[in-house]
């Protein structure tokens, strides 16, 4: 083996057939599992959840802000990846997130108005506006296309397999929050996150340890902005 090679090894424990980010979902399950597994994750797949005005504020108005941030994040992330070499097919993925998220708002907005949440009143709250300051700091060209590739798929993927594992089996998710787990648990949404999965391991295979290391704290970052999101549940977040 090339010395380079056993450099790159150490830092990202990946070998040539595991790919990168498959190691850290093994190194960061617990970690992973607190945010898909949340117990306010859970309260939904029990049937449990008290979908109250305040739940409904939070699920609805509260990641109608956070959407709103997503976008130029996604957008930043699309300039990044029109320089990159072999882009065609990440680009028409990137294109494709960026149609869903057109959907997504405009699903926010009839469930606003079904419950009667006004979005246009609705105050982020802290850790809400401490996670869309985190996707501001991402969008600078500084910032690595892997790296935030990275981010946006772990930030798809924790929300897919959280609402996913509502609809597993033995769920028994309130007639009033299906549409939401189906939103962002269906298979399609699942294929999608597979698809930015792919992008990020191929782009990190060229990826320097450096980039590598910085991907995966980014990933880090990103699954304990989920959990703290969903902390905002208890209400003292
Ligand atoms: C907090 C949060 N994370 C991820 C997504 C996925 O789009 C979302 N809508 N909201």
């Amino acid at each position: 083996m090339e010395k380079e090679e056993t450099a790159k090894m150490t830092v990202t424990g990946a070998t040539n057939n595991i790919p990168v980010t498959e190691t850290w979902m093994r190194k960061h399950r617990l970690l992973y599992d607190g945010a898909t597994r949340h117990p306010f994750i859970l309260s939904i797949r029990q049937g449990s959840v008290d979908f109250s005005s305040f739940k409904r504020w939070l699920v609805i108005g509260q990641d109608y802000i956070f959407v709103r941030s997503f976008v130029p994040f996604v957008a930043s992330v699309l300039v990044k990846s029109c320089k990159e070499p072999n882009n065609e097919s990440d680009m028409e993925v990137l294109l494709g997130g960026m149609a869903s998220l057109a959907d997504e708002i405009n699903w926010f907005k009839k469930e606003a108005s079904k419950y009667h949440v006004s979005l246009t009143s609705v105050v982020p709250q802290n850790a809400n506006v401490t996670y869309c300051r985190f996707l501001e700091s991402l969008t600078g060209q500084e910032i690595e296309y892997p790296v935030a590739m990275t981010a946006f798929w772990a930030i798809e993927s924790v929300y897919q397999q959280s609402f996913a594992h509502c609809l597993e089996e033995g769920g028994r998710v309130p007639q009033e929050l299906q549409e939401t787990c189906e939103r962002w648990g269906n298979e399609g949404f699942g294929a999608y996150c597979n698809s930015l999965r792919d992008i990020v391991d191929r782009s990190l295979q060229k990826a320097s340890a450096e980039v590598i290391s910085k991907a995966e704290v980014c990933f880090l970052s990103v699954v304990e902005h989920e959990v703290e999101f969903w902390n905002m549940s208890t209400g003292d977040a």
